[in-house]
């Protein structure tokens, strides 16, 4: 008999306390704190510090940026101590590598896709496929063609891009994903996550591991 999976779930955007604080009750994985510059999401570093704070011992703290100047991403690795870094923009691998904290890498699955996008970033913990096209941002809402992922890369990977409590189970139960990213499909507003969509999600995700595969 197959041992149960256990999908990964980031919970990405938190921007506030007790957003963050029921995550961690629900069992999430990873934590989210945006440093995009064109975020809705984005926080400055005292307000992560703060948030970071209120992470439990054992869940991922990650560090989103996107095209963040070098010296600024040393600051944040600095001064609110994540566990990883998650690089959404054209960040190459030398780039990523170089602060020496472990990293997902986003590959955009939207706009046209390169003919082995999960071939990258070979030291990366995960990679991370969003709806994106190259060059746009994320966090949008919007999913992409799931036929697009390449079977059978051997790459460990993150399905993000408009998932929601309605849509997880069937992402999961499709895809088999190494974890699941989710930002606005759990809000209410940008960076304001809802109670009942966060539980929903979690359960979600638990009822699709439970199935045999
Ligand atoms: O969340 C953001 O604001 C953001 C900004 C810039 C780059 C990436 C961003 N978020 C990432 O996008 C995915 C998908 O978001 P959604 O669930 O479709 O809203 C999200 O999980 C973040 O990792």
């Amino acid at each position: 008999m197959n041992a149960s999976a256990h999908t990964r779930i980031k919970f990405c955007g938190m921007t506030r306390a007790d957003d963050i604080a029921l995550a961690c009750e629900l069992g999430v994985d990873a934590i989210g704190l945006v440093f995009a510059q064109r975020s809705s999401r984005r926080l400055d570093i005292e307000q992560a510090r703060a948030l970071r704070d209120v992470v439990a011992d054992g869940i991922d703290v990650v560090a989103l940026f996107m095209d963040n100047e070098a010296a600024y991403v040393q600051r944040v690795i600095d001064e609110v101590r994540p566990t990883l870094l998650q690089f959404h923009g054209s960040e190459d691998e030398a780039f990523s590598e170089a602060f020496g904290v472990p990293y997902l890498k986003a590959v955009a699955m939207g706009g046209d896709v390169a003919t082995d996008p999960l071939s990258r970033h070979a030291r990366a913990v995960a990679l991370l496929l969003d709806s994106h096209a190259a060059g746009g941002a994320g966090g949008t809402g919007h999913r992409f063609d799931w036929s697009r992922i390449p079977h059978d890369s051997g790459r460990a990977f993150l399905l993000a891009g408009g998932l929601h409590p309605d849509n997880v189970f069937e992402a999961v139960n499709t895809v088999h994903p190494w974890g699941v990213d989710v930002s606005s499909g759990i809000e209410s507003a940008p960076g304001e996550k809802d109670t009942a969509k966060m539980r929903r999600f979690v359960q979600e995700v638990r009822r699709a591991d439970s199935l045999p595969r």
